[in-house]
């Protein structure tokens, strides 16, 4: 560089009349040489012929500088390849089996990334508490669905891919009613899981309260709300043999039921939630709870004013009662069976499903029903599961519609006969179909007279089956836990976007050419002038 210096440098200050200087002095000249003004032409002419190529040498060096210099900032911080990691979480359920395959940016170690469900798998047959006289099926019914997520999951990720179970309600019960059986259904699911290439970190029964909060948290979490401290979401879940109520209510503190209080910690901010699960109201127990409370005396016969008339099946007491949530009530003395008809009167209905609930025993300041305590209602609810399948089945997601209207909906709908409905609904399984009627009349019910909403505050419940692309549900906030992928506390975020930096710096770069071109103005001049004298 020095050498090129002395090369380049000297002979273009001329005018400076001096001799060439020590090498290490040459940096000091630049400046003196430049500032001090053109020498005269003749004598540039004369003395420097090498004024108009060290221009152009600076120019290019310093374009190509700048040039590197953007370049380097712009690979430095471009965002790479995206990578991901994944989570599996496995949700049994009472009714059925789900698979839930979760992806998130692998570089987000900070667990700033989004988690977005990549897949979902429903496992055919029912839900493993089914399997209690024959536990290996229920580890069988999975491998299906083992089998298709190790087709999403990249086979590099499988051996580092959590893979949770969690059952609800339909392993609660079979907990309560036969803990043998229910501890051979893990083993044998167990068992069937760990031969998965996953990292298999166990199988178990969340507890109602856990359900309603990681329902909470996942409906929260793919609204955004909790990274960004907004207010947040009820969330209301309603499964085939339990169901949950979760919300933030200013008004509660876990002073009073303190058993009903979850506290949360979440990206700096405190969170009280009450929430509460209610085992046996789930729509496949409560139509138990009803039909137990219609066949109380024992009879051959049940007109029932929740189904389709023409609706005509021989039911088996032995099934129907076969559930820890009616089984001290069988009727002494039934038959085997009784014939189940129906007379399609939602009014009826009404009064047959309000028997299920107690809405008079209650020890605290304010209850749902069955003595439960619960604060007043507030903000917007989601409403999943089989909230979303009955409304949507009935088209009546919709809750700007007045709860007058969708009552008179569901009475028009009970009341057609059993033959229509299922000749306007070939693709739908009878086995629903004939308890959309029930079980419409059973959630407008729990939600106005179990949970209190008004026909004001009915309209703040969405019915909702995804979020953004992921199901609503439990099983997104159990992996969110279980991963520690939600921290406390906020966390930093870099002072500039990368767009942001990418620009500054390459303004600067800009800036520093432009002042470099002026500095070089002097020798602009000469060599305009020499032009011309040429
Ligand atoms: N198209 C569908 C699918 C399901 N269902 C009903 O919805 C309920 C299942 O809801 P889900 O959230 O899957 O419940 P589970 O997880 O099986 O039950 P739980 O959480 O109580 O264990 C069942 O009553 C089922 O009959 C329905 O009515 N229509």
């Amino acid at each position: 560089m020095q050498d090129l210096l002395t090369r380049f440098l000297f002979p273009m200050c001329p005018h400076l009349s001096l001799s060439p200087p020590p090498p290490a002095t040459l940096w000091l000249l630049l400046p003196v040489c430049l500032s001090v003004g053109p020498p005269p032409l003749s004598e540039m002419k004369e003395k420097n012929p090498w004024h108009s190529p060290v221009a152009i040498i600076i120019t290019v060096i310093g374009v190509i500088v700048i040039v590197a210099l953007v370049i380097v900032a712009v690979l430095q911080n471009r965002p790479l390849a995206q990578k991901y990691k994944y989570g599996i979480v496995l949700d049994a359920g009472s009714s059925h089996t789900a698979l839930y395959i979760y992806e998130w940016p692998a570089e987000k170690d900070n667990n700033t990334g989004r988690v977005e469900q990549k897949h979902s798998c429903k496992v055919i047959g029912p839900g493993i508490s089914s399997y209690a006289s024959a536990p290996q099926k229920a580890g069988e019914s999975l491998k299906a669905c083992m089998k298709e997520a190790e087709q999403w999951v990249p086979v590099k990720r499988h051996p580092e891919t959590p893979l949770y179970l969690g059952a609800t309600a339909g392993m609660r019960l079979l907990n309560i009613e036969n803990s043998a059986a229910s501890d051979k259904v893990f083993e044998a699911v167990g068992e069937a899981l760990q031969k998965s290439p996953f990292s298999y970190q166990g199988a178990r029964i969340l507890s109602g309260q856990e359900e309603g909060a990681f329902g909470w948290v996942t409906v929260n979490y793919l609204d955004d709300r909790l990274s960004q401290g907004l207010e947040t979401t009820g969330a209301l879940d309603l499964g085939g043999a339990s169901t949950q109520i979760s919300f933030v209510s200013d008004q509660y503190d876990g002073s009073e039921s303190p058993s009903n209080a979850v506290n949360f910690r979440l990206y700096g901010n405190d969170y009280e939630l009450y929430t509460h699960s209610f085992l046996c109201y789930g729509k496949d127990q409560a139509q138990r709870l009803k039909l137990a409370h219609q066949t109380q005396s024992g009879p051959n016969a049940v007109e029932d004013p929740c189904q389709h008339p023409g609706y005509n099946t021989t039911k088996k007491y032995s099934v129907l009662y076969d559930s820890p949530c009616v089984s001290n009530r069988k009727p002494q003395g039934a038959p085997a069976t009784f014939l189940h008809t129906g007379t399609g009167n939602v009014k009826q209905c009404q009064d047959v499903v309000k028997n299920i609930f107690n809405f008079t025993d209650c020890k605290y300041s304010q209850c749902s029903f069955n003595g439960v305590y619960q604060p007043s209602l507030q903000g917007p609810f989601g409403a999943f599961s089989a909230y979303y399948f009955v409304t949507s089945f009935l088209n009546l997601t919709d809750t700007s519609v007045p709860l007058e209207d969708v009552r008179k909906k569901l009475e028009r709908y009970c009341a057609t006969s059993w033959s229509q409905i299922v000749q306007e609904h070939p693709g739908v399984k009878e086995k629903y179909l004939a308890e959309y009627c029930f079980s419409g009349t059973y959630i407008l019910t729990l939600l106005t007279e179990g949970y209190n909403f008004t026909s004001e505050s009915y309209s703040n419940i969405n019915f909702i089956k995804k979020i953004k692309g992921s199901d609503a549900g439990w099983t997104l906030g159990y992996m969110l836990n279980l991963t520690n992928m939600i921290p406390a506390e906020a966390p930093d975020s870099p002072p500039l976007p990368h767009a942001g930096y990418v620009s500054i710096v390459s303004i600067c770069a800009v800036v520093i050419f432009i002042l470099l071109l002026f500095s070089l103005r002097p020798l602009w001049a000469r060599h305009c002038k020499k032009q011309q004298i040429v």
